[in-house]
């Protein structure tokens, strides 16, 4: 079956090259075109632009940055826009809903189906093809793309209208955002209150609050070596709008508010394009010692 792809970051190359590798045909497209290349050995084809992926394919995923670049690559000259009319578009960039739907309707309105699917998972899982789906919209889009679901993924969720796959995806990394801060100011107080934070990790993995991203991200933070596998400036976008979610719904979030005011921090020190553990730097500032 051939798949168009749109976004070949670090997720999306992950995620088209376990396609590719389970023998879909994938053609390729990202705003820096070169990246394409790294995925020609295998066996992907490279489209010019959006447009030239959407008419060639059955239906086509991207996986792009943030609402603003979601949008341009509908909507913009040479876009998805251009060819959907009959074919199925499926957005697995996490974005607001608003945005989520905004593309919904321009694509139904040329005749095109559509569906966000945007994922929980980070680099690894991408690799290994472990994500879990967050999907919505148009379900018979969902069960043609359930085959590329279940090598993207470790588990599909169908969630109803379009809007609910990117709600659920905010609120999960909302709580993700919130988990590392509290995680930073712990390795930090046990750090500066004379403890090993080594040890502390080891004791934190034994008890109730045990979880895959301490385990993964503390060795890592206490290196203080911020490799990006999900870049910080990604986590403050999905605080702001999960933020946003919380004052449409007049859900005060104040722990929320404080790890998006963190995020904002890092990113003010020039460290957006490090993983977001890299928020850990902030709790070492001097506005944070005494
Ligand atoms: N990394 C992670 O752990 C996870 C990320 N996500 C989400 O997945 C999405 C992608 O993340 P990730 O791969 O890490 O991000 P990257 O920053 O590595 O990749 C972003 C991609 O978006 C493209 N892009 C950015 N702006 C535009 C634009 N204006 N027009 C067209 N293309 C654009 C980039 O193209 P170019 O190469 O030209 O810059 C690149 O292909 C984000 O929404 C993120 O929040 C979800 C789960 C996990
Ligand atoms: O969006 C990031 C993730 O790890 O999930």
């Amino acid at each position: 079956m051939e798949v168009g792809f749109l976004g070949l970051g670090i997720m999306g190359k992950a995620m088209a090259t376990n396609l590719l590798r389970h023998g879909f045909k994938v053609t390729v497209w990202n705003r820096t075109l070169s990246k394409c290349e790294e995925l020609v050995q295998f066996g992907a084809s490279i489209g010019q632009s959006p447009a030239t992926v959407v008419k060639k394919c059955k239906y086509t995923i991207a996986m792009l940055s943030d609402p603003s670049a979601a949008l341009s690559v509908v909507f913009d000259k040479d876009g998805v826009l251009d060819h959907i009319n009959g074919k199925g578009y499926i957005d697995m960039s996490t974005v607001d809903a608003d945005t989520s739907s905004k593309i919904s309707e321009a694509i139904k309105a040329k005749g095109g189906d559509f569906l966000e699917a945007p994922v929980s998972g980070s680099k690894k899982p991408a690799e290994d093809g472990q994500l879990v789906v967050l999907a919505a919209g148009d379900k018979a889009l969902y069960d043609e793309a359930l085959p590329a679901f279940d090598i993207l993924g470790k588990k599909s969720f169908f969630l109803g209208e379009v809007g609910n796959g990117a709600k659920m995806k905010l609120v999960v990394n909302m709580v993700m955002g919130s988990m590392m801060n509290a995680f930073s100011e712990g390795l930090t107080l046990a750090e500066r209150s004379g403890l090993n934070p080594a040890t502390l990790l080891d004791v934190l993995d034994l008890g109730a609050i045990s979880n895959g991203m301490f385990k993964l991200k503390g060795p890592t933070m206490l290196q203080n070596s911020y490799s990006p596998a999900f870049p910080l400036k990604h986590q403050q976008k999905d605080m702001r709008l999960a933020l946003a979610l919380g004052d449409e719904n007049a859900v005060s979030m104040p722990i929320a508010a404080a790890a998006n005011e963190a995020f904002k921090k890092a990113r003010s020190m020039g460290l957006g394009d490090l993983d977001f553990s890299a928020v850990h730097e902030t709790y070492k500032a001097p506005d944070h010692s005494s």
